[in-house]
């Protein structure tokens, strides 16, 4: 059915994005708990320094739980602040741009005629200068400081767990966030001792979660919720984990790609399809190359028609390994080829996966690489 023109899935299109810090991160109350833990309050009495890492892969929510626990603790606490350095938006992750960046956001002003040591210096001025405050310091994409463009980075985590020892008494802590728990690895052994065993841990979203997730963000997001069905939702979160590693980010830009489009079609839901169409677009598949078509066997070429031919009259975004088989043996009664065992079509399906034209995740998905042309048969089989 057609909505009115006026009417849109999206109501607020930015909760989609991932920059967006939602109000509630689902799932991720073990690891707020733990800050909250670690950092209770700026009382005397349960402020001693600490320094914390947040460890975890790529979009398993380190640092919208940093950020919202940070603003929770802006809001309960007046004399809270946070300072929050990204260092991939630095650019040169040194200790003068990181300082600066810090002496910005303590002073709001810059020191470009000062070296790394100065800077330094004048942020130990500013801390004694505003000693009612309580600052916490959150240093995101810490892997940079040890990656090799990184030059003297370890100094930077030397300096900042070791504040307390330059007379410094009214930061709480520094929290580091990294992918990976190898990055303390590269810092010399006075820098990793300073920098402790204080970790969180971000496992990858499950499945149901990341369904949990996608239905709460579209509920922030969506005019009205029953645009985005549940079976949808799961589609998507299968996709992330099937294809992104779980990357939760990746979940909300094919959702939000995906309702732009249902958007534009005065869609009242968002479908399979849109789903189907906003992966190919971030995929950026390319059509089948008939170079490398001329490279396949027969039963390999019989192989892809099969499943790209089911995939081009699907909403679904994958087919499975049974209806490839079945596919596979109509199309060889149809052209009058040799009925092809089960085993010598799974060898197919492989080398295509190889070869990067198809991608099976287990035999309940098999995915295309490549766009589903409108005249698959011709390409493939002639
Ligand atoms: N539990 C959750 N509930 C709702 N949204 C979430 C949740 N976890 C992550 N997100 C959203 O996913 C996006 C990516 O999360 P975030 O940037 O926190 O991940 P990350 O682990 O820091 O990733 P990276 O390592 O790539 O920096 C953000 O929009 C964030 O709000």
């Amino acid at each position: 059915m057609e909505k009115s023109k006026q009417a849109m899935i999206l109501r607020n299109p930015q909760a989609l994005s991932s920059k967006y810090i939602p109000r509630r991160l689902p799932h991720r109350d073990a690891q707020l708990r733990q800050l909250s833990i670690f950092f209770p309050g700026v009382e005397k009495s349960s402020a001693f320094f600490k320094s914390v890492q947040l460890i975890g892969s790529v979009g398993t929510g380190k640092t919208s739980t940093a950020l919202l626990f940070a603003k929770n603790l802006e809001k309960g606490f007046e004399t809270a602040r946070i300072i929050y350095v990204n260092l991939k938006m630095l650019g040169d992750p040194s200790p003068w741009t990181v300082y600066t960046s810090i002496l910005g956001q303590v002073s709001g002003r810059a020191s470009r005629s000062l070296s790394a040591g100065e800077v330094f210096e004048k942020i130990l001025d500013e801390f004694v200068k505003k000693k009612t405050t309580s600052f916490l310091f959150i240093v995101d994409e810490a892997d940079e400081l040890t990656s090799s463009r990184s030059l003297r980075g370890g100094r930077v985590v030397y300096n900042l767990t070791r504040l307390p020892e330059f007379g410094v008494e009214n930061v709480l802590g520094v929290v580091f966030i990294a992918r990976n728990e190898e990055w303390s690895r590269g810092l010399a052994p006075e820098e990793q001792s300073t920098l402790g065993s204080l970790i969180v841990r971000f496992p990858r979203y499950t499945l149901p979660q990341l369904v949990d997730i996608l239905l709460y963000r579209a509920s922030e997001a969506f005019s009205d919720q029953s645009a985005l069905p549940d079976t949808v939702a799961e589609h998507v979160a299968k996709i992330t984990i099937d294809l992104f590693e779980g990357d939760v980010r990746k979940a909300l830009d094919i959702l939000l790609y995906a309702s732009l489009i249902a958007d534009s079609e005065h869609s009242e839901k968002v479908t399979f399809s849109h789903v189907s169409r906003a992966l190919a677009q971030i995929l950026g598949r390319s059509s089948l190359d008939a170079d490398i078509v001329k490279t396949l066997k027969q039963l390999e070429r019989v192989v892809l028609a099969a499943t790209l031919e089911i995939l081009k009259n699907r909403e679904s975004s994958y087919t499975t390994e049974r209806e490839v088989i079945e596919n596979v043996q109509a199309l060889c009664e149809r052209l009058q080829l040799p009925e092809p065992r089960i085993e010598e079509i799974e060898a197919a399906l492989q080398r295509l996966h190889d070869l990067g034209i198809l991608r099976i995740s287990g035999p309940l998905r098999i995915y295309a690489e490549v766009v589903p042309i409108d005249d698959v048969r011709s390409l493939i089989l002639k």
